[in-house]
């Protein structure tokens, strides 16, 4: 379980994340949708530990991440903006690393890599250097190391953006299954049929602040729109995060 009170961050003149709260409980889907520069990658970044909050707090299964980062951390798995790999690790390589960092070893790191391998079908590619890489297969990547230590909260900062429709459907199948094993997912997109095929819950952020919280049904119903595609326009008064 996931809980953001009140965050706020600014950067010299730039006020990134005004006020946003959220719950995101275990055993669903949330969706941080807003358009871009809204504000979700900093939210997501104050969520997993790298930016401090000016203001507010933020719990991950009850651990304050201001207060205890490192142990935060050990709750979460995280699919970061920029994806970070390195050119001359191959694709195993990078899996067994972070699990080691983890405190993954021996026997059990060799099946839990093997589990990821199988889970994101990567057996063709698992033992190149990931140089040269295309965007799905590097995005496969950073979801193994992203969960090689089976995290109970998972963060996925845009994580099908740049991919082919295969690999969006590879990755719509790996978030519900992990949804269906009782982890906490929190994903962020501007793409509003993004959060809509996956979500059970979207939290909608315009200029650092939420303004939409509840279900898909829930925010058509408030705004009065038929289709969430409206309802999304309506809240964020604009046309900005639809796919042409
Ligand atoms: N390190 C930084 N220094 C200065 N400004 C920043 C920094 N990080 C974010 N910002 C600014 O804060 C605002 C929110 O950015 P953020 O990346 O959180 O938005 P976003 O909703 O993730 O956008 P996108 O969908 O485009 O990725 C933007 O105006 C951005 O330029």
């Amino acid at each position: 379980m996931i809980r953001a009170t009140n965050l706020h961050k600014r950067f010299g003149a730039v006020t990134a994340v005004e006020d946003v709260s959220f719950t995101a409980e275990d055993g669903m889907i949330t969706g941080l949708l807003g358009p871009n520069g809204a504000g979700k990658t900093t939210t997501l970044r104050m969520l997993y530990t790298l930016v401090r909050p000016d203001k507010g707090t933020a719990v991950v299964d009850d651990v304050d991440v201001v207060a205890r980062p490192q142990d935060a951390r050990r709750g979460l798995g995280v699919l970061p903006d920029t994806r970070g790999l390195y050119p001359r690790l191959t694709a195993r390589e990078h899996a067994r690393y972070f699990g080691e960092l983890h405190g993954l070893s021996g026997a059990a790191l060799d099946k839990r890599v093997d589990e990821l391998v199988d889970l994101l079908d990567m057996k063709d590619i698992v033992d190149r250097r990931v140089e040269g890489f295309s965007q799905g297969e590097r995005v496969k990547v950073a979801l193994a190391r992203a969960l090689v230590h089976g995290p109970r909260n998972v963060l996925l900062d845009e994580p099908t953006n740049g991919l082919d429709v295969m690999s969006t459907r590879a990755v719509r199948t790996l978030l519900r299954r992990l949804r269906d094993e009782g982890r906490c997912i929190v994903f962020s997109s501007h793409v509003m049929q993004e959060v809509a095929a996956l979500c059970e819950r979207v939290v909608v952020v315009a200029h650092g602040r939420v303004v939409a919280d509840g279900t898909p049904e829930a925010l058509r119903q408030a705004t009065g729109k038929d289709s969430l595609e409206e309802a999304f326009v309506a809240t964020i008064g604009s046309e900005q995060g639809l796919m042409q």
